[in-house]
């Protein structure tokens, strides 16, 4: 058990900015930080795992765990539907451990506004261009044309969202992306753990500056 209270870590960005590479950095640097493996509709790509990447899961059985309220936060993303299942989130929490999120704006207003906000650490990723974004989106060569330029579209939507995360970070140089994430987070975290410390000590402070009254 930790000696502070966990952390939601959440990651948004538009499609391409580099959130599942960096996500994926940030579980090699700790690999105590629970990932949220989230629940969707879409169709795998290659190579990804059902269970680590996401749960690959038909329509009415989404629709069955929104409905049961097994959903922290859910939203309809590029035509397909996209959530983080609650229980893992609530369990890693309850035993003061880290949860890292890779959810669009929709999800990160949705776990923001919960019963669990004062555990939100939200990071948006900026593209250094949108040129640059659709270059990633094309070599990282897993989406057909056409879900290609949907996400183009829809890329405004995301960015234009930029400014209600607690911080915003442009990922032109992935390393450097990486180091100041890693920065953000070790910050927070010992924020979170001072915290308890601090107000025992300003009390002290403060019984000794009445005593020297
Ligand atoms: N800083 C960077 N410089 C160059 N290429 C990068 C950088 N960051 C990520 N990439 C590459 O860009 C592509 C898109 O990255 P990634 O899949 O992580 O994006 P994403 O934000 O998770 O996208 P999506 O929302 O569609 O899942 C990948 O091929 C990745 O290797
Ligand atoms: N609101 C949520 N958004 C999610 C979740 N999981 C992923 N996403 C976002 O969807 C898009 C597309 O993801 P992709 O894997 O199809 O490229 C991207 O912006 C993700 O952040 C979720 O559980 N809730």
């Amino acid at each position: 058990m930790s000696d502070r209270r966990g952390l939601l870590i959440i990651l948004s960005s538009p499609s391409g900015a580099g959130k599942s590479t960096l996500a994926r950095k940030l579980r090699d640097w700790d690999t105590s930080l629970e990932f949220s493996v989230s629940a969707t509709t879409r169709a795998p790509r290659v190579g990804e795992e059902d269970g680590k990447d996401y749960f690959f899961t038909a329509e009415d059985d989404f629709r069955a765990m929104v409905n049961d309220g097994d959903m922290l936060e859910h939203a309809r993303v590029f035509n397909n539907y996209y959530g983080s299942p609650k229980g893992p989130v609530q369990k890693a929490i309850d035993s003061g451990r880290d949860v890292l999120f890779d959810v669009d704006w929709q999800g990160a207003q949705q776990i923001s506004n919960s019963t669990l906000k004062q555990h939100v650490l939200s990071i948006f990723i900026l593209p250094p261009s949108i040129k640059e974004l659709r270059r990633r989106l094309e070599t990282r060569g897993q989406d057909a044309p056409d879900t290609i330029a949907l996400r183009m579209e829809k890329s405004w939507d995301e960015i234009s969202h930029w400014d209600g995360y607690d911080y915003v970070l442009v990922n032109d140089d992935l390393t450097e992306t990486e180091a100041k994430l890693k920065s953000i987070i070790t910050a927070e975290r010992l924020r979170l753990s001072q915290q308890p410390k601090l107000v025992d000590h300003v009390r002290a402070l403060q019984s000794e500056f009445e005593d020297t009254k």
